[in-house]
Protein backbone atom coordinates (compact mmCIF):
# COMPACT_ATOMS: atom_id res chain seq x y z
CA UNK A 1 0.00 0.00 0.00
CA UNK A 2 1.37 3.45 -0.69
CA UNK A 3 1.95 5.79 1.87
CA UNK A 4 -0.64 8.93 2.56
CA UNK A 5 0.81 11.87 0.52
CA UNK A 6 2.82 14.22 2.11
CA UNK A 7 1.18 17.27 2.87
CA UNK A 8 2.95 20.54 1.49
CA UNK A 9 3.10 23.44 4.20
CA UNK A 10 0.58 26.08 4.47
CA UNK A 11 1.16 29.00 2.77
CA UNK A 12 3.97 29.82 -0.30
CA UNK A 13 7.39 29.31 0.08
CA UNK A 14 9.86 31.39 -1.99
CA UNK A 15 11.82 28.70 -2.62
CA UNK A 16 10.09 26.76 -4.74
CA UNK A 17 10.08 29.95 -7.05
CA UNK A 18 13.48 30.37 -7.15
CA UNK A 19 13.59 26.46 -8.19
CA UNK A 20 10.83 26.76 -10.67
CA UNK A 21 12.00 29.77 -12.18
CA UNK A 22 15.48 28.92 -11.74
CA UNK A 23 14.72 25.99 -14.39
CA UNK A 24 11.93 27.54 -16.10
CA UNK A 25 13.30 30.28 -17.36
CA UNK A 26 16.12 28.26 -19.69
CA UNK A 27 13.27 29.07 -22.87
CA UNK A 28 14.48 32.62 -22.62
CA UNK A 29 17.91 31.91 -22.30
CA UNK A 30 19.01 28.63 -24.08
CA UNK A 31 18.84 27.62 -27.34
CA UNK A 32 14.91 28.59 -27.81
CA UNK A 33 15.92 32.30 -26.35
CA UNK A 34 14.91 34.63 -29.88
CA UNK A 35 11.79 32.48 -30.31
CA UNK A 36 10.79 33.16 -26.82
CA UNK A 37 11.99 37.03 -26.46
CA UNK A 38 9.90 37.23 -30.19
CA UNK A 39 6.71 35.42 -28.37
CA UNK A 40 7.15 37.99 -25.44
CA UNK A 41 7.54 40.60 -27.16
CA UNK A 42 4.75 40.35 -29.83
CA UNK A 43 2.60 39.90 -26.78
CA UNK A 44 3.92 42.99 -24.54
CA UNK A 45 3.18 44.94 -27.83
CA UNK A 46 -0.47 43.65 -27.78
CA UNK A 47 -0.97 44.11 -24.55
CA UNK A 48 0.09 47.50 -24.59
CA UNK A 49 -1.98 48.09 -27.93
CA UNK A 50 -4.74 47.26 -25.66
CA UNK A 51 -4.60 49.44 -22.74
CA UNK A 52 -4.25 51.99 -25.57
CA UNK A 53 -7.76 51.04 -27.09
CA UNK A 54 -9.15 51.40 -23.57
CA UNK A 55 -8.42 54.64 -22.84
CA UNK A 56 -9.76 55.51 -26.60
CA UNK A 57 -12.80 54.57 -25.12
CA UNK A 58 -12.41 55.69 -22.35
CA UNK A 59 -12.18 59.47 -23.78
CA UNK A 60 -14.91 58.72 -26.41
CA UNK A 61 -17.30 57.96 -23.19
CA UNK A 62 -16.62 61.29 -22.39
CA UNK A 63 -17.38 62.62 -26.22
CA UNK A 64 -19.94 60.53 -26.69
CA UNK A 65 -22.33 61.52 -23.12
CA UNK A 66 -21.24 65.20 -23.54
CA UNK A 67 -23.04 65.55 -26.91
CA UNK A 68 -25.85 63.66 -25.94
CA UNK A 69 -26.22 65.82 -22.71
CA UNK A 70 -25.88 68.87 -24.89
CA UNK A 71 -27.76 67.62 -28.07
CA UNK A 72 -24.88 67.87 -30.23
CA UNK A 73 -25.95 65.54 -33.53
CA UNK A 74 -22.93 65.91 -35.57
CA UNK A 75 -20.76 64.54 -32.50
CA UNK A 76 -22.69 61.49 -31.58
CA UNK A 77 -22.89 60.76 -35.36
CA UNK A 78 -18.94 61.06 -35.80
CA UNK A 79 -18.61 59.27 -31.92
CA UNK A 80 -20.67 56.25 -33.29
CA UNK A 81 -18.43 56.26 -36.57
CA UNK A 82 -14.99 56.37 -34.49
CA UNK A 83 -16.47 53.10 -32.08
CA UNK A 84 -17.37 51.10 -34.89
CA UNK A 85 -13.19 51.19 -35.48
CA UNK A 86 -12.37 51.08 -32.18
CA UNK A 87 -14.51 47.98 -31.98
CA UNK A 88 -12.36 46.79 -34.86
CA UNK A 89 -9.29 47.46 -33.78
CA UNK A 90 -10.55 45.61 -30.17
CA UNK A 91 -11.00 42.69 -31.76
CA UNK A 92 -7.83 42.63 -33.90
CA UNK A 93 -5.78 43.18 -30.79
CA UNK A 94 -7.39 40.73 -29.02
CA UNK A 95 -6.74 38.13 -31.61
CA UNK A 96 -3.43 39.45 -31.20
CA UNK A 97 -3.51 38.89 -27.35
CA UNK A 98 -4.94 35.22 -27.92
CA UNK A 99 -2.28 34.07 -30.65
CA UNK A 100 0.54 35.16 -29.29
CA UNK A 101 -0.27 34.51 -25.61
CA UNK A 102 -1.40 30.47 -26.45
CA UNK A 103 1.26 30.10 -28.95
CA UNK A 104 3.96 30.99 -26.15
CA UNK A 105 2.21 29.20 -23.26
CA UNK A 106 2.45 25.83 -25.90
CA UNK A 107 6.48 26.44 -26.52
CA UNK A 108 7.10 27.31 -23.34
CA UNK A 109 5.53 24.33 -21.73
CA UNK A 110 7.09 21.96 -24.66
CA UNK A 111 10.39 23.49 -23.80
CA UNK A 112 9.80 22.66 -20.47
CA UNK A 113 9.07 18.87 -20.57
CA UNK A 114 11.57 18.46 -23.69
CA UNK A 115 14.19 19.63 -20.81
CA UNK A 116 12.33 17.32 -17.88
CA UNK A 117 12.18 14.22 -20.04
CA UNK A 118 15.95 14.54 -20.73
CA UNK A 119 16.85 15.38 -17.39
CA UNK A 120 14.98 12.32 -16.05
CA UNK A 121 16.19 10.08 -18.72
CA UNK A 122 19.73 10.36 -18.94
CA UNK A 123 22.19 8.89 -16.81
CA UNK A 124 18.82 6.32 -16.17
CA UNK A 125 17.82 9.03 -13.64
CA UNK A 126 14.14 7.51 -13.88
CA UNK A 127 15.38 3.89 -12.86
CA UNK A 128 17.75 5.26 -10.15
CA UNK A 129 15.96 7.28 -8.56
CA UNK A 130 13.25 4.07 -8.00
CA UNK A 131 16.10 1.79 -6.84
CA UNK A 132 17.08 4.16 -4.11
CA UNK A 133 13.48 5.24 -2.92
CA UNK A 134 14.05 9.01 -3.91
CA UNK A 135 11.35 9.51 -6.42
CA UNK A 136 8.44 12.05 -5.52
CA UNK A 137 5.37 9.95 -6.54
CA UNK A 138 3.69 9.92 -10.08
CA UNK A 139 6.72 11.85 -11.96
CA UNK A 140 4.74 10.64 -14.81
CA UNK A 141 1.90 13.57 -14.01
CA UNK A 142 4.33 16.27 -12.62
CA UNK A 143 6.04 15.97 -16.38
CA UNK A 144 2.51 15.62 -18.54
CA UNK A 145 0.58 18.04 -16.77
CA UNK A 146 1.97 20.18 -13.88
CA UNK A 147 3.82 21.59 -16.93
CA UNK A 148 0.85 22.93 -17.76
CA UNK A 149 -0.82 24.12 -14.88
CA UNK A 150 2.08 25.71 -13.92
CA UNK A 151 3.08 27.48 -16.83
CA UNK A 152 -0.14 28.77 -18.10
CA UNK A 153 -1.18 30.73 -15.27
CA UNK A 154 2.43 32.17 -15.28
CA UNK A 155 1.53 33.13 -18.46
CA UNK A 156 -1.61 34.65 -17.13
CA UNK A 157 -0.24 36.47 -14.75
CA UNK A 158 2.57 38.04 -16.39
CA UNK A 159 -0.06 39.22 -19.06
CA UNK A 160 -2.30 40.73 -15.81
CA UNK A 161 0.82 42.25 -13.78
CA UNK A 162 1.75 44.01 -17.52
CA UNK A 163 -1.56 45.38 -18.07
CA UNK A 164 -2.17 46.28 -14.58
CA UNK A 165 1.16 48.45 -14.36
CA UNK A 166 0.32 50.10 -18.07
CA UNK A 167 -3.60 50.47 -17.38
CA UNK A 168 -2.67 51.65 -13.66
CA UNK A 169 -0.27 54.76 -14.88
CA UNK A 170 -2.80 55.19 -17.83
CA UNK A 171 -6.09 55.48 -15.66
CA UNK A 172 -4.40 57.34 -12.84
CA UNK A 173 -3.54 59.58 -15.21
CA UNK A 174 -7.28 60.18 -16.34
CA UNK A 175 -8.51 60.14 -12.57
CA UNK A 176 -5.85 62.83 -11.64
CA UNK A 177 -6.19 64.83 -14.40
CA UNK A 178 -10.21 64.77 -15.24
CA UNK A 179 -10.98 64.46 -11.51
CA UNK A 180 -9.13 67.37 -9.65
CA UNK A 181 -9.27 68.05 -6.02
CA UNK A 182 -12.62 67.70 -4.02
CA UNK A 183 -13.12 70.62 -1.50
CA UNK A 184 -14.47 69.67 1.92
CA UNK A 185 -16.29 71.75 4.50
CA UNK A 186 -14.96 71.46 7.63
CA UNK A 187 -16.57 73.81 9.87
CA UNK A 188 -15.75 77.65 9.55
CA UNK A 189 -13.10 76.79 6.95
CA UNK A 190 -12.25 73.89 4.23
CA UNK A 191 -9.68 71.01 2.87
CA UNK A 192 -8.58 70.48 -0.41
CA UNK A 193 -7.71 66.97 -1.46
CA UNK A 194 -5.90 67.00 -4.36
CA UNK A 195 -6.25 64.33 -6.95
CA UNK A 196 -9.65 62.67 -4.62
CA UNK A 197 -10.24 60.33 -7.03
CA UNK A 198 -7.13 59.07 -7.46
CA UNK A 199 -6.51 58.60 -3.78
CA UNK A 200 -10.03 56.71 -3.08
CA UNK A 201 -8.88 54.34 -6.26
CA UNK A 202 -5.55 53.52 -4.44
CA UNK A 203 -7.15 53.45 -1.24
CA UNK A 204 -10.01 50.83 -1.99
CA UNK A 205 -7.50 48.86 -4.33
CA UNK A 206 -5.05 48.49 -1.22
CA UNK A 207 -7.40 47.46 1.28
CA UNK A 208 -9.44 44.76 -1.01
CA UNK A 209 -5.66 43.32 -1.91
CA UNK A 210 -4.84 43.05 1.62
CA UNK A 211 -8.23 41.84 2.68
CA UNK A 212 -7.41 39.24 0.03
CA UNK A 213 -4.11 38.12 0.60
CA UNK A 214 -6.09 37.31 4.44
CA UNK A 215 -8.98 35.77 3.51
CA UNK A 216 -7.11 33.78 0.96
CA UNK A 217 -3.63 33.00 2.67
CA UNK A 218 -4.39 29.25 3.32
CA UNK A 219 -5.73 28.66 -0.11
CA UNK A 220 -2.71 27.47 -1.93
CA UNK A 221 -1.79 25.06 1.00
CA UNK A 222 -5.23 23.26 0.51
CA UNK A 223 -4.83 23.41 -3.49
CA UNK A 224 -1.36 21.61 -2.97
CA UNK A 225 -3.04 19.03 -0.45
CA UNK A 226 -6.07 18.22 -2.98
CA UNK A 227 -3.71 17.58 -6.19
CA UNK A 228 -1.49 15.12 -3.69
CA UNK A 229 -4.74 13.27 -2.69
CA UNK A 230 -6.11 13.64 -6.60
CA UNK A 231 -2.60 12.10 -7.56
CA UNK A 232 -2.48 9.65 -4.94
CA UNK A 233 -6.10 8.10 -6.05
CA UNK A 234 -4.25 8.11 -10.10
CA UNK A 235 -1.20 6.17 -8.88
CA UNK A 236 -4.00 3.40 -6.74
CA UNK A 237 -6.00 3.42 -9.55
CA UNK A 238 -2.75 2.84 -12.07
CA UNK A 239 -1.38 0.36 -9.50
CA UNK A 240 -4.14 -1.62 -9.42
CA UNK A 241 -4.94 -1.75 -13.63
CA UNK A 242 -1.10 -2.88 -13.49
CA UNK A 243 -1.49 -5.83 -11.06
CA UNK A 244 -5.30 -6.76 -12.25
CA UNK A 245 -4.04 -10.60 -12.83
CA UNK A 246 -2.58 -10.70 -9.45
CA UNK A 247 -5.86 -8.93 -7.62
CA UNK A 248 -8.17 -10.76 -9.79
CA UNK A 249 -6.26 -14.33 -9.16
CA UNK A 250 -6.88 -13.73 -4.98
CA UNK A 251 -9.89 -12.13 -5.28
CA UNK A 252 -8.53 -8.77 -3.48
CA UNK A 253 -11.62 -6.58 -5.05
CA UNK A 254 -12.96 -5.95 -1.20
CA UNK A 255 -10.02 -5.01 -0.06
CA UNK A 256 -8.67 -2.84 -3.16
CA UNK A 257 -12.02 -0.98 -2.98
CA UNK A 258 -11.56 -0.42 1.00
CA UNK A 259 -8.44 1.25 0.49
CA UNK A 260 -9.93 3.22 -2.48
CA UNK A 261 -12.59 4.23 -0.78
CA UNK A 262 -10.49 5.73 1.70
CA UNK A 263 -7.90 6.92 -0.46
CA UNK A 264 -10.88 8.88 -2.37
CA UNK A 265 -12.82 9.89 0.92
CA UNK A 266 -9.46 11.91 1.95
CA UNK A 267 -9.60 13.42 -1.23
CA UNK A 268 -12.80 14.64 -0.88
CA UNK A 269 -12.60 15.82 2.51
CA UNK A 270 -9.15 17.89 0.97
CA UNK A 271 -11.43 19.32 -1.31
CA UNK A 272 -14.38 20.26 0.43
CA UNK A 273 -11.51 22.63 2.62
CA UNK A 274 -11.07 24.14 -0.76
CA UNK A 275 -14.31 24.72 -1.79
CA UNK A 276 -14.54 26.43 1.82
CA UNK A 277 -11.68 28.68 1.33
CA UNK A 278 -13.34 29.56 -2.19
CA UNK A 279 -16.28 30.44 -0.42
CA UNK A 280 -14.57 32.90 2.08
CA UNK A 281 -12.54 34.24 -1.08
CA UNK A 282 -16.19 34.75 -2.68
CA UNK A 283 -17.42 37.12 -0.09
CA UNK A 284 -14.83 39.45 -1.20
CA UNK A 285 -14.90 38.90 -5.02
CA UNK A 286 -18.77 39.16 -5.29
CA UNK A 287 -18.94 42.20 -2.63
CA UNK A 288 -16.28 44.27 -4.47
CA UNK A 289 -17.41 43.27 -7.83
CA UNK A 290 -21.16 45.06 -7.19
CA UNK A 291 -19.74 48.02 -5.37
CA UNK A 292 -16.80 49.01 -7.47
CA UNK A 293 -19.07 50.14 -10.72
CA UNK A 294 -21.21 52.28 -7.96
CA UNK A 295 -18.41 53.67 -6.14
CA UNK A 296 -16.76 56.23 -8.68
CA UNK A 297 -20.68 57.73 -9.22
CA UNK A 298 -20.97 58.48 -5.59
CA UNK A 299 -17.45 60.06 -5.41
CA UNK A 300 -18.16 62.10 -8.51
CA UNK A 301 -21.87 62.48 -7.60
CA UNK A 302 -21.16 66.01 -5.37
CA UNK A 303 -19.25 67.72 -7.87
CA UNK A 304 -21.43 66.80 -11.21
CA UNK A 305 -24.70 67.93 -8.97
CA UNK A 306 -22.78 71.69 -8.53
CA UNK A 307 -22.45 71.70 -12.27
CA UNK A 308 -18.13 71.24 -11.72
CA UNK A 309 -18.36 67.99 -13.72
CA UNK A 310 -19.94 67.11 -17.01
CA UNK A 311 -22.27 63.60 -17.59
CA UNK A 312 -19.29 62.52 -19.90
CA UNK A 313 -16.50 62.86 -17.60
CA UNK A 314 -18.82 61.54 -14.67
CA UNK A 315 -19.10 58.54 -17.16
CA UNK A 316 -15.03 58.98 -17.85
CA UNK A 317 -14.31 58.69 -14.28
CA UNK A 318 -16.14 56.09 -13.67
CA UNK A 319 -14.94 54.06 -16.62
CA UNK A 320 -11.27 55.22 -15.15
CA UNK A 321 -12.20 54.29 -11.44
CA UNK A 322 -12.68 50.72 -12.60
CA UNK A 323 -9.48 50.55 -14.84
CA UNK A 324 -7.21 51.19 -11.96
CA UNK A 325 -9.31 48.75 -9.35
CA UNK A 326 -8.57 45.66 -11.66
CA UNK A 327 -5.23 47.03 -12.15
CA UNK A 328 -4.32 47.06 -8.31
CA UNK A 329 -6.52 44.27 -7.42
CA UNK A 330 -5.02 42.13 -10.04
CA UNK A 331 -3.94 39.95 -7.42
CA UNK A 332 -7.58 39.12 -6.67
CA UNK A 333 -8.85 38.40 -9.73
CA UNK A 334 -6.13 35.67 -10.05
CA UNK A 335 -5.85 34.38 -6.86
CA UNK A 336 -7.60 30.74 -7.15
CA UNK A 337 -5.02 30.56 -10.46
CA UNK A 338 -1.44 31.42 -8.12
CA UNK A 339 -2.75 28.84 -5.78
CA UNK A 340 -3.13 26.07 -8.59
CA UNK A 341 0.18 26.93 -10.75
CA UNK A 342 2.18 27.22 -6.77
CA UNK A 343 1.30 23.36 -5.82
CA UNK A 344 2.14 22.59 -9.91
CA UNK A 345 5.51 24.72 -9.81
CA UNK A 346 6.02 22.65 -6.37
CA UNK A 347 5.63 18.96 -8.09
CA UNK A 348 8.03 19.79 -10.99
CA UNK A 349 10.78 20.90 -8.80
CA UNK A 350 10.36 18.12 -5.92
CA UNK A 351 11.31 16.13 -9.29
CA UNK A 352 13.94 17.96 -10.67
CA UNK A 353 15.35 17.93 -6.89
CA UNK A 354 15.21 14.51 -6.74
CA UNK A 355 17.01 14.38 -9.56
CA UNK A 356 19.71 16.06 -8.68
CA UNK A 357 19.93 14.97 -4.91
CA UNK A 358 20.41 11.29 -7.44
CA UNK A 359 22.74 12.62 -9.00
CA UNK A 360 24.76 14.09 -5.83
CA UNK A 361 23.87 10.86 -4.04
CA UNK A 362 26.03 9.08 -6.97
CA UNK A 363 29.02 11.40 -7.20
CA UNK A 364 29.09 12.18 -3.61
CA UNK A 365 28.70 8.72 -2.07
CA UNK A 366 29.98 7.72 1.36
CA UNK A 367 32.33 5.19 -0.02
CA UNK A 368 33.91 6.98 -3.27
CA UNK A 369 31.07 5.47 -5.04
CA UNK A 370 31.43 2.29 -7.86
CA UNK A 371 33.53 3.41 -10.79
CA UNK A 372 32.13 1.64 -14.33
CA UNK A 373 34.75 2.18 -17.12
CA UNK A 374 35.46 0.89 -20.61
CA UNK A 375 38.92 -0.55 -20.77
CA UNK A 376 41.30 -2.01 -23.76
CA UNK A 377 41.63 -5.69 -23.97
CA UNK A 378 38.23 -6.70 -23.90
CA UNK A 379 37.96 -8.66 -20.56
CA UNK A 380 35.25 -7.82 -17.87
CA UNK A 381 37.06 -7.10 -14.85
CA UNK A 382 36.31 -6.25 -10.88
CA UNK A 383 38.79 -4.48 -8.72
CA UNK A 384 38.08 -4.09 -5.34
CA UNK A 385 34.60 -4.14 -5.73
CA UNK A 386 32.65 -3.49 -2.46
CA UNK A 387 28.87 -2.71 -3.13
CA UNK A 388 26.79 -1.26 -0.37
CA UNK A 389 23.41 0.21 0.26
CA UNK A 390 22.51 3.96 0.31
CA UNK A 391 22.66 3.36 4.20
CA UNK A 392 26.20 1.61 3.61
CA UNK A 393 25.34 -1.44 4.77
CA UNK A 394 27.94 -3.94 2.60
CA UNK A 395 26.29 -6.49 0.58
CA UNK A 396 29.16 -7.74 -1.69
CA UNK A 397 32.77 -7.32 0.03
CA UNK A 398 35.48 -6.20 -2.05
CA UNK A 399 35.27 -8.58 -5.14
CA UNK A 400 37.65 -9.45 -7.92
CA UNK A 401 37.26 -11.31 -10.96
CA UNK A 402 38.41 -11.37 -14.68
CA UNK A 403 36.31 -12.39 -17.34
CA UNK A 404 38.10 -12.97 -20.73
CA UNK A 405 36.78 -12.27 -23.90
CA UNK A 406 34.33 -15.20 -24.69
CA UNK A 407 34.33 -16.66 -21.82
CA UNK A 408 30.57 -18.03 -20.20
CA UNK A 409 30.87 -17.23 -16.53
CA UNK A 410 27.67 -18.23 -14.11
CA UNK A 411 27.07 -16.47 -11.53
CA UNK A 412 25.54 -17.92 -8.52
CA UNK A 413 24.56 -17.59 -4.75
CA UNK A 414 21.94 -18.03 -2.38
CA UNK A 415 18.73 -15.81 -2.71
CA UNK A 416 19.72 -11.95 -1.59
CA UNK A 417 23.44 -12.51 -1.89
CA UNK A 418 23.61 -9.89 -4.00
CA UNK A 419 23.46 -11.32 -8.04
CA UNK A 420 21.39 -8.51 -8.94
CA UNK A 421 23.01 -6.03 -7.15
CA UNK A 422 26.39 -7.37 -9.12
CA UNK A 423 24.41 -7.15 -12.48
CA UNK A 424 23.33 -3.50 -11.48
CA UNK A 425 26.60 -2.01 -10.70
CA UNK A 426 27.80 -3.81 -13.97
CA UNK A 427 25.67 -2.10 -16.08
CA UNK A 428 26.07 1.39 -14.21
CA UNK A 429 23.37 1.62 -12.46
CA UNK A 430 24.41 1.29 -8.89
CA UNK A 431 26.54 3.58 -7.79
CA UNK A 432 26.76 3.10 -3.84
CA UNK A 433 29.71 1.41 -2.81
CA UNK A 434 33.49 1.42 -4.13
CA UNK A 435 35.78 -0.23 -6.86
CA UNK A 436 35.80 -0.34 -10.00
CA UNK A 437 34.86 -2.79 -13.28
CA UNK A 438 35.98 -2.35 -16.11
CA UNK A 439 33.88 -3.02 -19.40
CA UNK A 440 35.10 -3.93 -22.95
CA UNK A 441 35.78 -0.81 -24.80
CA UNK A 442 33.94 -0.07 -27.95
CA UNK A 443 31.85 -3.64 -27.70
CA UNK A 444 28.11 -3.52 -27.48
CA UNK A 445 26.92 -4.67 -24.66
CA UNK A 446 23.16 -6.46 -23.78
CA UNK A 447 22.14 -6.76 -20.69
CA UNK A 448 18.25 -9.37 -20.39
CA UNK A 449 16.56 -9.14 -16.85
CA UNK A 450 14.03 -11.60 -15.88
CA UNK A 451 11.48 -9.34 -17.36
CA UNK A 452 12.53 -8.28 -20.66
CA UNK A 453 11.30 -4.88 -22.15
CA UNK A 454 9.55 -5.00 -25.17
CA UNK A 455 8.09 -1.90 -26.86
CA UNK A 456 4.58 -1.38 -28.28
CA UNK A 457 4.67 -1.60 -31.86
CA UNK A 458 5.89 -4.18 -34.55
CA UNK A 459 7.43 -7.57 -33.60
CA UNK A 460 10.17 -6.35 -35.87
CA UNK A 461 10.59 -3.62 -33.85
CA UNK A 462 10.46 -5.90 -30.70
CA UNK A 463 13.21 -7.91 -31.88
CA UNK A 464 15.61 -4.86 -33.12
CA UNK A 465 15.03 -2.21 -30.20
CA UNK A 466 16.72 -0.76 -28.88
CA UNK A 467 18.74 -0.76 -32.60
CA UNK A 468 15.44 0.06 -34.44
CA UNK A 469 17.71 1.51 -37.37
CA UNK A 470 19.49 -2.14 -37.81
CA UNK A 471 19.38 -2.88 -41.05
CA UNK A 472 18.44 -7.14 -40.36
CA UNK A 473 17.01 -9.10 -43.44
CA UNK A 474 13.46 -10.48 -42.41
CA UNK A 475 15.11 -13.62 -42.85
CA UNK A 476 17.73 -13.45 -40.44
CA UNK A 477 14.70 -12.42 -38.08
CA UNK A 478 12.61 -15.55 -38.84
CA UNK A 479 15.57 -17.73 -38.34
CA UNK A 480 16.81 -15.89 -34.72
CA UNK A 481 12.57 -16.56 -33.90
CA UNK A 482 12.63 -20.12 -35.25
CA UNK A 483 16.45 -20.60 -32.74
CA UNK A 484 14.82 -19.50 -29.75
CA UNK A 485 11.41 -21.58 -30.13
CA UNK A 486 9.19 -18.60 -31.39
CA UNK A 487 9.30 -20.07 -35.43
CA UNK A 488 5.22 -19.89 -34.91
CA UNK A 489 5.87 -16.28 -35.28
CA UNK A 490 7.69 -15.95 -37.78
CA UNK A 491 4.74 -14.68 -40.71
CA UNK A 492 3.67 -12.03 -37.46
CA UNK A 493 6.67 -9.52 -38.51
CA UNK A 494 5.15 -6.96 -39.23
CA UNK A 495 2.08 -6.73 -36.50
CA UNK A 496 1.54 -3.96 -34.38
CA UNK A 497 0.47 -4.77 -30.68
CA UNK A 498 0.96 -4.97 -27.04
CA UNK A 499 3.84 -7.89 -27.23
CA UNK A 500 4.47 -7.19 -23.36
CA UNK A 501 0.88 -8.37 -22.32
CA UNK A 502 0.01 -10.83 -25.27
CA UNK A 503 3.08 -12.84 -24.89
CA UNK A 504 3.53 -15.18 -22.14
CA UNK A 505 6.19 -15.18 -19.87
CA UNK A 506 8.27 -18.09 -21.25
CA UNK A 507 7.60 -16.14 -24.83
CA UNK A 508 8.73 -12.83 -23.92
CA UNK A 509 11.74 -14.43 -22.54
CA UNK A 510 12.88 -16.26 -25.17
CA UNK A 511 12.06 -13.13 -27.90
CA UNK A 512 14.26 -11.66 -25.64
CA UNK A 513 17.07 -14.12 -26.20
CA UNK A 514 15.78 -13.91 -29.67
CA UNK A 515 17.30 -10.61 -29.88
CA UNK A 516 19.97 -11.60 -28.86
CA UNK A 517 21.05 -13.60 -32.20
CA UNK A 518 20.16 -10.83 -34.67
CA UNK A 519 22.17 -8.20 -32.03
CA UNK A 520 24.86 -10.26 -31.42
CA UNK A 521 26.61 -8.02 -28.60
CA UNK A 522 30.01 -8.57 -27.67
CA UNK A 523 29.35 -8.84 -23.95
CA UNK A 524 25.69 -10.25 -22.69
CA UNK A 525 24.37 -10.48 -19.12
CA UNK A 526 21.70 -12.26 -18.43
CA UNK A 527 19.90 -11.91 -14.65
CA UNK A 528 17.48 -14.61 -14.57
CA UNK A 529 16.63 -14.55 -18.73
CA UNK A 530 15.58 -17.51 -18.84
CA UNK A 531 13.65 -18.61 -15.27
CA UNK A 532 10.27 -18.48 -16.88
CA UNK A 533 11.28 -22.05 -19.20
CA UNK A 534 10.97 -25.56 -17.77
CA UNK A 535 14.75 -26.70 -17.47
CA UNK A 536 14.77 -28.80 -21.05
CA UNK A 537 13.71 -25.78 -22.43
CA UNK A 538 16.10 -23.69 -21.11
CA UNK A 539 18.80 -25.80 -21.76
CA UNK A 540 17.92 -25.61 -25.27
CA UNK A 541 17.89 -22.05 -25.29
CA UNK A 542 20.90 -21.83 -23.96
CA UNK A 543 22.79 -24.42 -25.29
CA UNK A 544 22.06 -22.19 -28.85
CA UNK A 545 22.71 -18.80 -27.48
CA UNK A 546 26.10 -20.04 -26.36
CA UNK A 547 26.52 -21.74 -29.95
CA UNK A 548 25.83 -18.95 -31.79
CA UNK A 549 27.32 -16.33 -29.55
CA UNK A 550 30.36 -18.59 -29.65
CA UNK A 551 33.04 -15.06 -29.32
CA UNK A 552 30.86 -13.21 -27.22
CA UNK A 553 31.63 -13.05 -23.34
CA UNK A 554 28.49 -14.30 -21.06
CA UNK A 555 28.06 -13.94 -17.85
CA UNK A 556 24.69 -15.30 -16.62
CA UNK A 557 23.12 -15.21 -13.07
CA UNK A 558 20.94 -17.06 -11.30
CA UNK A 559 20.18 -20.60 -13.55
CA UNK A 560 19.97 -23.92 -12.50
CA UNK A 561 22.62 -26.11 -11.48
CA UNK A 562 21.81 -28.15 -14.80
CA UNK A 563 23.15 -25.42 -16.52
CA UNK A 564 26.79 -25.61 -16.04
CA UNK A 565 27.55 -27.31 -18.58
CA UNK A 566 27.82 -25.01 -20.87
CA UNK A 567 29.53 -22.43 -18.86
CA UNK A 568 33.29 -22.25 -18.59
CA UNK A 569 33.60 -21.06 -14.63
CA UNK A 570 31.26 -20.32 -12.08
CA UNK A 571 31.31 -17.07 -9.61
CA UNK A 572 29.55 -18.14 -6.17
CA UNK A 573 28.44 -15.39 -4.33
CA UNK A 574 28.51 -16.64 -0.65
CA UNK A 575 26.74 -14.68 2.40
CA UNK A 576 28.69 -13.21 4.99
CA UNK A 577 27.75 -10.61 7.77
CA UNK A 578 29.48 -8.19 6.97
CA UNK A 579 28.90 -8.72 2.82
CA UNK A 580 29.14 -11.28 0.62
CA UNK A 581 31.82 -13.19 -0.94
CA UNK A 582 32.69 -13.89 -4.45
CA UNK A 583 35.07 -16.85 -5.35
CA UNK A 584 35.28 -18.56 -8.52
CA UNK A 585 34.78 -21.86 -9.12
CA UNK A 586 36.29 -23.98 -12.28
CA UNK A 587 33.81 -26.13 -14.31
CA UNK A 588 34.89 -28.81 -16.68
CA UNK A 589 35.42 -27.80 -20.31
CA UNK A 590 32.17 -27.07 -21.82
CA UNK A 591 33.49 -26.99 -25.46
CA UNK A 592 32.22 -30.77 -26.34
CA UNK A 593 29.08 -30.02 -24.51
CA UNK A 594 28.36 -26.74 -26.18
CA UNK A 595 29.20 -28.18 -29.69
CA UNK A 596 26.96 -31.59 -28.81
CA UNK A 597 24.35 -29.44 -27.77
N1 LIG B 1 16.76 -0.94 -4.01
C1 LIG B 1 17.37 -1.53 -2.97
N2 LIG B 1 17.84 -0.77 -1.95
C2 LIG B 1 18.46 -1.34 -0.89
N3 LIG B 1 18.69 -2.67 -0.78
C3 LIG B 1 18.24 -3.46 -1.76
C4 LIG B 1 17.58 -2.94 -2.92
N4 LIG B 1 17.27 -3.98 -3.73
C5 LIG B 1 17.74 -5.10 -3.12
N5 LIG B 1 18.32 -4.80 -1.94
C6 LIG B 1 18.95 -5.74 -0.99
O1 LIG B 1 20.19 -6.17 -1.54
C7 LIG B 1 20.42 -7.53 -1.22
C8 LIG B 1 20.77 -8.31 -2.50
O2 LIG B 1 19.65 -8.27 -3.37
P1 LIG B 1 19.68 -8.96 -4.79
O3 LIG B 1 18.39 -8.68 -5.44
O4 LIG B 1 20.92 -8.55 -5.50
O5 LIG B 1 19.80 -10.49 -4.40
P2 LIG B 1 19.86 -11.75 -5.37
O6 LIG B 1 21.09 -12.50 -5.00
O7 LIG B 1 19.73 -11.33 -6.79
O8 LIG B 1 18.58 -12.51 -4.87
P3 LIG B 1 17.58 -13.49 -5.69
O9 LIG B 1 18.38 -14.70 -6.08
O10 LIG B 1 16.55 -13.84 -4.70
O11 LIG B 1 17.08 -12.70 -6.84
C9 LIG B 1 19.16 -8.04 -0.55
O12 LIG B 1 19.42 -8.08 0.84
C10 LIG B 1 18.11 -6.98 -0.83
O13 LIG B 1 17.24 -6.84 0.25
Amino acid sequence: MTSSPPSPAEGLDRKVFRDFFGLASGWWTGATASRAWFLTAALALCLIVNVGINFAVNTWNRRFFDALENSDTATVWWAVVVFLWLVICAAAVGVGIVLSRETLQVRWREWLIGSLIDRWLSGQRYYRMGLARTEPANPEYRIADDTRLATEPIVDFAIGLTTSIVSALTFVGVLWVVGGSLTVPVGSGSIVIPGYMVLAAIFYGVVMSTLMLWVGHRLPGAVARRNEAEAKLRFELTRLRENAESVALIRGEADERRALGSTYADLVQRWLGVVRRHGHITWLTNGSGVFVPVLPLLLAAPKYLSGEFTLGQVTQLAGAFLQVQVAIAWLVDHFRAIAQCYASMQRVTELTNAIDDIDLDRTAGQSGGVVVEPAAGGAVVLAGLTISDRTGRVLIDRAEARIEPGEKVMVSGESGTGKSMLVRALAGLWPWGQGAIALPAGGQIAFVPERAYLPEGSLRGALLYPAQSLAVDDAVLREALVEAGLGYLGHRLDDVGRWDQTLSNGERQRLAIARLLVQRPDLVILDGATSALDEGGEARLMATLVGALAGSTLISVGLRPGLEALHDRKLVLSRADDGARLASVPLRPRVAQAAGA
